[in-house]
């Protein structure tokens, strides 16, 4: 295991790192033209090759069925490039980044095009001064075309030399049948170490600091389980609704949009027991391990929403992209239970909603209450990790009203990053993780038998949203910019959650309004 020095001792590097592409290398984006690349894989790719992350003489290669010309590649694949004060080194650096991208316009299922792409390759490899060419291909593209993508490169533009990878967009399949025909399809023609299957919510800093979180501290780890907490809610709330994406998401609801790959991925981080090593099989051995113990999903265990206009927004049937009669779900809750001896009995509420009143992501793990007798009604603690926006970890504890009063008053012990790390930039998830994949790490990629596992716990619920076992179920309205559907509280209750004493406020206090 590589050791890297830090100022408060020896740690253990999270690194393991494959063959690192270092040089000689050309990365291909397909579905250049879309929505994904435009807003995060063109802007994680300038971020590492601005910080320097990127394989030297690197040379980027869009690809999709659009027609356009350099000028107009360029200008899309930099829109969302961030320089917010006009600062002449970014854009310098953007001018360069510009130098180093090309375009191919081309068919997803014909191999001809996928021949033309490999001249195009060879035209730029054959100035690199070795005949060890490495490629890495990133399929930002809907799953539909992800087979023949996927075949027609491996068929035409896979370098016979050099490193083959290919990063694959989630989601990975719609239910476990579907799931399993993707991978057995891929598995004709990519190998699993060749494959990295993304789920950006793995390259998220707070994310990957679970790890450091549990493992690192003794009085965390000590706390951990059912003897000590009583519920955990682990939820992504979005301020926006499906902004013209509309078609995609009504066939796919937010349940597979979010919960069964980004939020169960979470959970299975931050239940998971300690992995013999930082190592990815050993990471993603234990993660398995533990959704392995989570039944199915039943369907009293949900709760199912739908936005409708609200705050001046429209709601979701407004959208013209969606069928009028959608019974779509944009917002869920769901129950789910681990059955082994660490978590038994204890609720894990994911829910996840679009058009909500604000933009936050969070795992809160609310503990039980004190042995009763010396106190009455008093707080429970509660340990939030906020994921974002500004990353955070505080834990809610009780503390003496200071002054000569003795009553107990919530407060908190709070490590806020922006005030506890002035002067840190925290990657972008995709910037992480496309250096992860050029590192040959898979440790935050998603592994096949994780997927099987992920599909096994949702996959009754889906088909019961999606009519198979009967009429599809309705969801409940909530306006557009609300907390959600008005059951929402009544549903989280009934697993044991108790809302704070009215009395706490944040970030601080004044007494005299007590
Ligand atoms: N957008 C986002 O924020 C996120 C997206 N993703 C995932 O990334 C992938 C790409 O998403 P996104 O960029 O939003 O998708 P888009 O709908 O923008 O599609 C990307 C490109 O694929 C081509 N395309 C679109 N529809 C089809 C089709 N039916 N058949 C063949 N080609 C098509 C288009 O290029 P052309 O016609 O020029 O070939 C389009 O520009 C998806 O798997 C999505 O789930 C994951 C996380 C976030
Ligand atoms: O995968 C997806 O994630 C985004 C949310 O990503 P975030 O990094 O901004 O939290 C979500 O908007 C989208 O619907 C979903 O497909």
């Amino acid at each position: 295991m590589n050791m890297q020095r830090s100022r408060s001792g020896t740690v253990p590097s999270m690194e393991t790192i494959g063959d690192q592409l270092r040089d000689n290398t050309v990365i291909v984006v397909f579905g250049a033209s879309g929505d994904l690349a435009k807003k995060k894989t063109y802007p994680a790719l300038f971020g590492l090759y601005r910080n320097g992350y990127l394989p030297r003489d690197v040379h980027i290669v869009g690809y999709a069925r659009t027609k356009m010309d350099d000028k107009e590649y360029q200008k899309r694949t930099t829109a969302y490039i961030k320089n917010p004060n006009d600062d002449p080194e970014i854009a310098a650096k953007i001018e360069e980044f510009k130098k180093i991208s090309t375009y191919v316009s081309g068919g997803y299922e014909d191999s001809p095009s996928f021949q033309n792409l490999a001249k195009h390759l060879q035209s730029i490899e054959k100035n690199y001064p070795s005949r060890e060419t490495n490629r890495l291909f990133y399929l930002a593209l809907p799953p539909s075309v992800f087979v023949p993508v996927a075949t027609h490169t491996k068929e035409c533009c896979y370098s016979s030399m050099g490193i083959n990878r290919i990063i694959v967009e989630k989601p990975f399949g719609k239910d476990l049948d579907s799931c399993r025909e993707l991978l057995s399809s891929l598995k004709q023609s990519w190998k699993e170490e060749e494959t990295y299957r993304i789920d950006h919510y793995l390259g998220k800093e707070m994310v990957k600091n679970l790890l450091v979180l549990r493992f690192a501290n003794v009085a965390m780890g000590a706390a951990w389980d059912k003897n000590s907490i009583s519920n955990v809610q682990i939820s992504f709330k979005e301020p926006f609704g499906t902004q013209g994406r509309g078609g995609y998401f009504d066939e796919f609801g937010i349940i597979r949009d979010v919960l069964q790959n980004h939020l169960l991925q979470v959970l299975s981080i931050l239940t998971m027991e300690r992995p013999v090593s930082f190592s990815s099989e050993d990471i993603r051995d234990e993660k398995v391990k533990v959704l392995r113990a989570i039944p199915p999903i039943t369907k009293e265990d949900v709760l199912l929403g739908q936005y409708v206009a609200g705050n001046n927004e429209p709601g979701y049937l407004d959208d013209d992209t969606v069928p009028k009669d959608s019974v779509c779900p944009t917002f869920a809750a769901t129950v789910l239970r681990i059955n082994n001896e660490r978590w038994e009995g204890v609720p894990f509420i994911l829910k996840a909603g679009k058009a909500l009143n604000e933009a936050k992501v969070e795992i809160r793990m609310q503990f039980k209450d004190v042995t009763q007798g010396i106190f009455k009604d008093i707080s429970r603690n509660e340990l939030v990790i906020r994921i974002q926006p500004s990353e955070a970890v505080y834990l809610k504890l009780n503390s003496k009203t200071p002054g000569y009063s003795f009553r107990a008053i919530p407060t908190e012990m709070d490590l806020t990053y922006k005030r506890r790390f002035t002067d840190t930039k925290i990657p972008e998830a995709y910037e992480a993780l496309i250096l992860d994949a050029l590192k040959g790490d898979h440790s935050n990629f998603v592994r096949d038998d994780e997927l099987d596992v992920a599909w096994k716990i949702f996959t009754p619920i889906l088909h019961w949203i999606d009519g198979r076992a009967g009429p599809r179920p309705r969801p409940s309205p909530y306006p557009y910019g609300s907390r959600g559907p008005k059951e929402l509280d009544s549903f989280i209750e009934k697993q044991g959650y108790k809302r704070p004493e009215a009395d706490y406020s944040w970030p601080t206090t004044n007494l005299s309004n007590l």
